[in-house]
């Protein structure tokens, strides 16, 4: 085993105690102390045997009945009470176990997720950090049960094992080594070829992943439907093939080399039991040592034969799970990067619920505002100065790249300024309460999500206190166009999505309204809609239209749209080019001063007027 990894496996387990214990003290202690216990009986239970085993060497037939029977009793009470007592630690060990593995996985798991979302949408951009949340996320899910389940394996485990060598210690110090020796020697030999096993099979989850794509893939009617007019089904099974004769290979040679492995730990056990068996043999003709303990040694060290063997899976496996159970743990050890409710104050002085309120009017300003994404060689905003006046809407549009949403992440907090700031009423974002921020603004982004539970949850989601109240959802579904999925079967309980049974499959466009009805619900002073009719057909994106100047009446808004007709209508347009303000005005100053917002317009009017360029 590598140093390091075997660091990261005794960091990681550690860490993963510690927390468990932090979780349920009195759970935790209890499933550690049971293992103890029940290894502790064995000390007892074998000093037991070895005295009845020497009274029955002793030759009952010299004695008188009542002489054996004071010499047998006393053991036998003390192997029958031992029997007893590990029956019933075993039997509570596996309760407590099923029950501690349920509560910590449910607890890490719900640390893990509160964890990552509390954490600045700009440290998700960092590839270290979301691959370092993504592997904890997988550890906290499939992952951690099995772990855990290994490490309390592995306590019980050596627990029992210290319970045998104390035992065969006691009935002989020299056999006690021996056996010591032989089980750390065989378990070092079947572990190396356990983990080489287990290193394998994670090595081949790369082409495992491939051939489950390539399943999941072909599955789909709409990739069906396009390999069939390609004719490149043979193809793809020709790949799934090749893979899965090299992983067959890789594996035949991981089996064949653990049968060598385990031949070889059998025969240093074998060695050790026989040549242990000839040596006490030896001993016990001159009298050197008893029946009892030449038996008791010869238990234990069988015994122990055994737990080597068992004891190589769960170290194999926690071994290779080190990594990702390390990336656990140090993840939820990092600081919470965002107070409150996911705004990001790492920096701010004030403590967030010591801070004030955003002003009443709700006029919005970028001060000379510049934004680099972290690892991004230019800023994808440069020096941009704009002030969104209260009660106005604002139409911001420019090219594919050109920093719309980005500025949309920066007017709504979720990401900060490289330089300059964003203020509110005249006070910057950074030194408002990050939870009132929130409350004030509302928004529908271009990636909406779509929530596979109830069409009441899915608007609910904007303002959960609304939740029961019928009247208040069914205006926020007309608001965002979506009043049709008032009908559905159930109505506003409806299921959708085809992830629970009855569930009904939305189009793109019905789960984008969805969307803006959620933005709807929240009383906000600033309203955003980042590409709100991307999926939307003509007719209800005039529908939207509609609704939206309803919703933006009496509060700052700002949309982003790539259809122009929408933008004519807005106070005032802003274009952006290269992350910059290109320029900014209504739409007929702008088409009189045919700059970039002129030809763009002008090249959208000519599709619609039939004369695509050519
Ligand atoms: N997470 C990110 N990390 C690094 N660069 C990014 C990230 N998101 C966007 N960018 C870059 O920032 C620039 C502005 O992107 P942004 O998404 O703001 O453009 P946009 O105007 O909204 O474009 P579109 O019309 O295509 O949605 C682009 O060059 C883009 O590649």
């Amino acid at each position: 085993m590598r140093n390091n990894s075997r660091a990261a496996m005794a960091r990681g387990s550690a860490l993963l105690i510690v927390r468990l214990w932090r979780a349920t003290p009195a759970l935790a202690s209890v499933w550690l102390g049971l293992p103890l216990l029940l290894g502790a009986t064995l000390l007892p239970y074998y000093a037991a045997q070895r005295d009845l085993v020497d009274v029955a060497a002793g030759g009952p037939a010299e004695r008188a009945w009542a002489e054996t029977l004071a010499a047998v009793w006393p053991p036998l009470a003390v192997l029958t009470g031992a029997a007893l007592l590990r029956a019933v630690f075993g039997a509570l060990h596996e309760a407590v176990d099923a029950k501690l593995r349920d509560a910590a996985a449910m607890r890490i798991q719900a640390d893990v997720h509160e964890r990552a979302l509390r954490v600045p949408l700009a440290a998700m951009d960092r590839a270290d950090y979301y691959d370092r949340l993504q592997r904890a996320k997988e550890a906290a899910g499939g992952d951690l049960l099995g772990v855990l389940q290994q490490t309390i394996l592995f306590v019980r485990q050596l627990f029992e094992w210290l319970g045998l060598a104390a035992a065969a210690a006691a009935a002989d110090p020299v056999a006690g080594a021996v056996l010591a020796a032989v089980f750390l020697v065989s378990l070092a030999i079947r572990l190396e070829s356990d983990i080489v096993k287990r290193r394998l099979n994670r090595d081949l989850t790369g082409p495992g992943r491939r051939s489950d794509y390539l399943r999941d893939e072909i599955a789909k009617p709409a990739t069906v439907k396009e390999m069939r007019l390609y004719g490149t089904i043979y193809r793809l099974i020709g790949t799934w093939r090749d893979d899965m004769r090299q992983s067959l290979a890789m594996r035949m040679n991981a089996n064949r080399r653990e049968i060598r492995h385990g031949i070889a730990a059998s025969a240093v056990q074998i060695a050790g039991l026989f040549g242990t068996v000839a040596w006490m043999a030896a001993h016990l003709k001159s009298g050197a040592m008893t029946a009892g303990a030449f038996v008791v040694v010869f238990q234990a060290m069988r015994q122990a034969n055994g737990l080597s063997a068992r004891m190589a899976f769960p170290l194999g496996k926690l071994y290779i799970q080190s990594a990702k159970l390390l990336d656990l743990t140090e993840f939820l050890r990092l600081p919470p990067e965002s107070p409150a409710d996911g705004a990001d104050a790492a920096s701010a002085a004030t403590p967030a619920a010591r801070r004030p309120a955003p002003g009443p009017l709700g006029r919005i300003a970028f001060e000379d505002v510049t934004f680099r994404y972290a690892g991004a060689a230019e800023p994808a905003l440069r020096d941009i100065r704009l002030t969104l006046e209260p009660g106005e809407t604002v139409a911001l549009v420019g090219g594919n790249g050109a920093g719309k949403s980005t500025l949309v992440k920066l007017l709504l907090g979720l990401y900060r300024p490289t330089a300059g700031r964003v203020a509110w009423d005249g006070v910057g974002l950074d030194e408002l309460d990050p939870a009132l921020v929130r409350r004030a603004m509302s928004a529908a982004f271009q990636d909406f999500v779509r929530y596979e539970t109830t069409v009441r949850d899915n608007v609910a989601f904007g303002r959960p206190d609304a939740a029961g109240d019928d009247a208040v959802i069914r205006r926020a579904l007309r608001a965002g166009g979506a009043d049709a999925l008032e009908r559905l079967p159930g109505g506003l309980d409806a299921r959708l999505g085809l992830l629970g049974e009855g569930g009904r499959e939305l189009s793109g466009g019905e789960w984008q309204r969805l969307a803006v009805a959620r933005a709807a619900l929240r009383d906000a002073r600033l309203l955003v809609l980042d590409e709100p009719t991307a999926a939307l057909d003509p007719q209800h994106e005039t529908a939207l239209y509609r609704s939206f100047r309803e919703l933006a009446r009496g509060r700052t808004a700002l949309f982003v749209s790539h259809r122009l007709g929408w933008a004519r209508y807005a106070d005032r347009i802003v274009v952006l080019r290269d992350g910059t303000i290109a320029e900014e005005g209504t739409h007929e100053s702008l088409l009189a001063a045919n700059g970039v917002y002129a030809a763009m317009f002008r090249e959208q009017a000519d599709w619609y007027r039939g004369g695509a360029p050519v």
